[in-house]
């Protein structure tokens, strides 16, 4: 069975790739910003609304490829009762990281599997996880050496790159923190036997 990650990151497809799961990306085009929008006026929390997209974008190019599985997924960081998303320029990441500097924070990753238009499972995986209270000048190196990059992650950071120089505590699943609850993705998918088991 053909697997269909409806997700344009090159992170999700290269842990898939990496972890010897051969899939076909597809994006899938769905208004975020509504859908985000809407839910967080009524309150939900920051696991509901990455599922909520997850699951759009999985149903949505789903519907396109009757008989695939397809695997959607989205990202975000929970601080305090913020809810975060990639940054719309390097200043606004620069901004971020240093009103995240010093603090916890989580990233929800969440992944949702559709086939002929029906979600059929999912799972939102979390990570914990502790910036250190790095200096201006570090910041402003960090921002330098990352350029736009910073604007292709939710939290502006990329922990397998130089991002790891800003924590000092990483909680939970690492997959999770590069944008997929990926371990249990392949539990997923050993179960329907697209794996061997
Ligand atoms: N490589 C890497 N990527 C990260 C890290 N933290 C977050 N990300 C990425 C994963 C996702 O590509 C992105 C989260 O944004 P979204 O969930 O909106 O996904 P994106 O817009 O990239 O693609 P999609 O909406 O699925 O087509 O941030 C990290 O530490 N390393």
């Amino acid at each position: 069975m053909e697997l269909i990650l409806a997700s344009e990151s090159a992170s999700r497809r290269a842990m898939l790739l990496a972890a010897g799961v051969p899939v076909t990306c597809v994006g899938a085009q769905v208004d975020e910003g509504a859908i985000r929008d809407s839910l967080r006026a009524e309150g939900r929390r920051v696991r509901d609304v990455a599922d909520a997209l997850a699951e759009a974008k999985a149903v949505k190019v789903s519907r396109r490829h009757p008989g695939a599985l397809v695997l959607g997924a989205d990202s975000m960081l929970a601080f305090g009762d913020r809810h975060i998303d990639k940054a719309e320029s390097i200043a606004a990441a620069r901004d971020q990281l240093r009103a995240l500097r010093g603090q916890p924070h989580s990233l929800v990753s969440a992944a949702v599997v559709a086939l002929d238009g029906v979600p059929v499972w999912r799972h939102v995986g979390v990570a914990r996880l502790v910036m250190r209270d790095f200096s201006d000048a570090f910041l402003e190196e960090y921002v330098a050496a990352e350029g736009e990059a910073l604007l292709t992650t939710v939290g502006g950071y990329r922990l397998e790159g130089l991002g790891a120089q800003l924590f000092s505590a990483v909680e939970g699943d690492y997959f999770t923190v590069l944008g997929l609850p990926l371990l249990a993705v392949l539990g997923y998918l050993r179960e329907r036997g697209v794996m061997a088991a």
